[in-house]
């Protein structure tokens, strides 16, 4: 695709072309270059300048950078100058947006690249996107492990975890929604590496898992942390590892009632939501455990569709229908993190 406009935001694309750029000289009139797959979030950056950037938080096991898009309003660029160079300057409050931690989960990586030229299109024009981003930045990871979704173009559509090998065993990988320091290592979690939910050798031992606790914590002012996997269709709020309830669990359970009713206005489709270890199983070392223990009080996980009809494939023409009813979600709690 020549642009963000004419990318096929209802098919699946594979990592070179969401994630990856080959680099090389565009084609010029004089010579037909091969034409060079420039990832779609480079497209975004270089048509967004302003708006959008690409950070890279880290590399995969296997060596592929961890993009993060940061959409931050221009506003004045003077100012957001000082304050970008500015050591210790304070840091505008955050949303955090991931997708594909779990990378055979398809229509997650398909919605974020989605919700990120939505938020390029809309920003500007819907003002309660614009009052966001006047105020607040937004940090969105797409490919959120990247060695996994490779796997999954190449050799086993099913694949979950990291690539990393475990010494001693012939089985692969590491559940990234295990490997967090929070209850890390306690019953909802496997000690095998041949487990699907194998937590690994030690917390934050996946430098997919680590790159993203060191920029949570070096950003230090994330307000909403909102993790995207599929499939169940539930909205889950803290905890996975313990019946304890959270201290926000009020407040949490009716934003996400509020949430998955704006969800269900669009087509109808049916959320159940609630804390992870009553509405589907105990889990430890979950990724919004351990930001909801750093503080971030809107941390949520989301399970988008189906209920098991397709699973975690899931036809390409529910995609666009899954991003649109997932942003109604999103913005909602994007607006009540906003307001509070
Ligand atoms: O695998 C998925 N979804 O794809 N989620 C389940 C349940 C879950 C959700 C959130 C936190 C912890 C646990 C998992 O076993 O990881
Ligand atoms: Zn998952």
């Amino acid at each position: 695709p020549r642009n963000t406009d004419s990318f096929d935001y209802s098919n699946y694309h594979t990592l070179s072309e969401l994630h990856q750029n080959c680099v090389g000289a565009e084609p010029d009139s004089q010579t037909v270059a091969s034409f060079q797959i420039y990832s779609f979030q480079d497209m975004l950056v270089a048509e967004n300048p302003s708006l959008v950037s690409k950070i890279v938080i880290g590399q995969s096991y296997q060596g592929r950078a961890l993009n993060v898009l940061k959409v931050r309003e221009a506003g004045f660029l003077i100012s957001s100058v000082r304050t970008e160079f500015s050591t210790g300057g304070s840091k505008r409050p955050a949303i955090w947006i991931d997708t594909g931690i779990h990378s055979r989960e398809w229509v997650t990586q398909a919605s974020g690249t989605w919700f990120a030229k939505k938020i390029v299109t809309d920003y500007g024009k819907d003002p309660a996107l614009t009052a966001i981003l006047n105020k607040m930045d937004i940090f969105l990871e797409i490919v959120t492990n990247p060695d996994g979704f490779y796997y999954t173009h190449n050799n086993n559509r099913m694949w979950r975890k990291t690539r990393k090998p475990n010494p001693g065993s012939s089985c692969v990988g590491v559940d990234p929604n295990r490997n967090w320091d929070a209850g890390f290592g306690g019953p909802g979690a496997s000690g095998s590496p041949c487990s699907e939910t194998y937590r690994g050798t030690r917390a934050h031992s996946e430098s997919e898992v680590k790159s993203i606790v060191d920029f949570v914590k070096a950003h230090g002012n994330i307000k909403a942390f909102i993790s995207i996997h599929s499939y169940s269709q539930m909205l889950l709020y803290p905890y996975g590892y313990t019946r304890t309830p959270v201290k926000e669990q009020a407040e949490l359970h009716s934003l996400a009632k509020k949430a998955i009713t704006d969800l269900a206005s669009l087509y109808g489709t049916y959320y159940r939501y609630g804390s992870i270890i009553n509405t589907i199983y105990q889990a430890s070392g979950g990724t919004i455990d351990w930001t909801y223990n750093q503080g971030i009080k809107y941390s949520y996980t989301f399970e988008l569709r189906d209920t098991g009809r397709y699973g975690f494939i899931l036809p390409a023409n529910q995609i666009l229908p899954t991003a649109r009813e997932t942003w109604l979600a999103l913005m909602t709690i994007m607006n009540h993190t906003f307001k509070n």
